[in-house]
């Protein structure tokens, strides 16, 4: 009996030390966010929140908590997601048949139905109800509203490799962002509520356009002078030929990769989206793991980051 008193007190001790390191971590570490919440105080963050990266229910509260975080701390967030997979799943479903090129998905009449329903309906309203659940104060949007996103028909062209030819290739109701009109985002910057964005645009033409999730926040991120655009994916960021991650890079290093083909793929309109969106203005955009947690706050509030970030080149001296 008197034995196990005496092992009580210094397990409580031990317990109690253990609270107060862990304390003193929490405060050490926001101390360390301090400068950069001052730094992104009223500043827009872009951040495209891509199918792949949606994954499990506790990635999307990680993923929700931390939106809802940056908001707190003075930050406007503006999420723009995908759904590539869902919508494959859904199209799958109905017996409609899809396919891709150069990573766009074909987009017929059915098709961009089944996109818009899946895009607007049923992903943004699950990504509202995650950010809502997690205390913040969202609002769903797609491109249409506003209109946010005025859309034209991506024009795309492959060279035959038999002939040589240069042969227009019809890709359906796939857009490109023409103009953004982003007014009804700055009425968002002046509230507590957070803007949810599905990638669909209005045509002149009054139709519906479908548009590559990377592509529509990198067009909303110029158009906002973000701060940050910041592409959740399923990889770490951008990989070298030893499949090591690489933290920064420039445009003339990006276009090298493209080109000798350790970019390819999926990331290409990834790299291309960044470049485009550093050159109209936007400070940094940066490629990073969605599955990992808490990736956002690690990438916003540390100085060693994570993932892949693409800067403006500096003119040489
Ligand atoms: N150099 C590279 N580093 C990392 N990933 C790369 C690279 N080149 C190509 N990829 C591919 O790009 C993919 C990400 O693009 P994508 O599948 O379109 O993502 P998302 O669905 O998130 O938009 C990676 O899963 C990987 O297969
Ligand atoms: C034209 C085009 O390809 N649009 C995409 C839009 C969704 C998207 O981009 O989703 P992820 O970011 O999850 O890939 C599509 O139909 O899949």
């Amino acid at each position: 009996m008197s034995d196990k008193t005496e092992t009580a007190a210094p397990d409580r001790e031990r317990a109690d030390l253990k609270l107060r390191t862990r304390w003193l971590h929490t405060a050490a570490t926001l101390t360390e966010a301090l400068p950069y919440m001052r730094r992104y105080a009223d500043r827009s963050f872009v951040v495209k929140y891509g199918g792949h990266a949606m994954g499990d229910e506790a990635a999307a509260q990680s993923f929700a908590r931390d939106i809802v975080l940056l908001k707190q701390v003075g930050i406007n967030p503006i999420v723009v997601h995908g759904g590539g997979p869902q919508i494959g799943k859904m199209l799958e479903r109905l017996a409609i048949k899809s396919s891709f090129v150069d990573g766009l998905r074909v987009t017929d009449q059915a098709a961009v139905e089944v996109v818009e329903m899946v895009l607007a309906g049923s992903i943004n309203k699950q990504i509202v109800g995650a950010i809502n659940a997690a205390g913040g104060n969202a609002i769903g949007l797609s491109g249409k509203d506003g209109p946010l996103i005025r859309a034209r028909k991506l024009a795309r062209t492959k060279r035959d490799p038999d002939s040589n030819i240069e042969k227009v290739l019809d890709l359906g109701f796939v857009g490109e962002p023409e103009s953004v009109d982003p007014r009804i985002l700055y009425l968002f910057e002046r509230s507590d509520f957070i803007p949810v964005i599905a990638p669909i645009g209005i045509g002149e033409d009054g139709h519906t356009y479908n548009i590559n999730a990377d592509t529509a926040a990198g067009a909303i991120a110029a158009a906002m002078r973000a701060s940050r655009l910041l592409l959740l994916t399923d990889v770490a960021g951008v990989l070298d030929g030893d499949k090591k991650l690489i933290d920064r890079m420039t445009a003339t290093q990006a276009r090298a990769m493209i080109a000798d083909g350790t970019i390819y793929g999926g990331m290409i309109p990834k790299i291309e989206t960044c470049l485009d969106a550093v050159d109209k203005g936007v400070e940094a955009a940066v490629i990073l793991d969605g599955r990992t947690p808490h990736a956002l706050l690690l990438e916003t509030f540390t100085e060693h980051g994570a993932g892949t970030m693409i800067e403006r080149e500096t003119p040489a001296a």
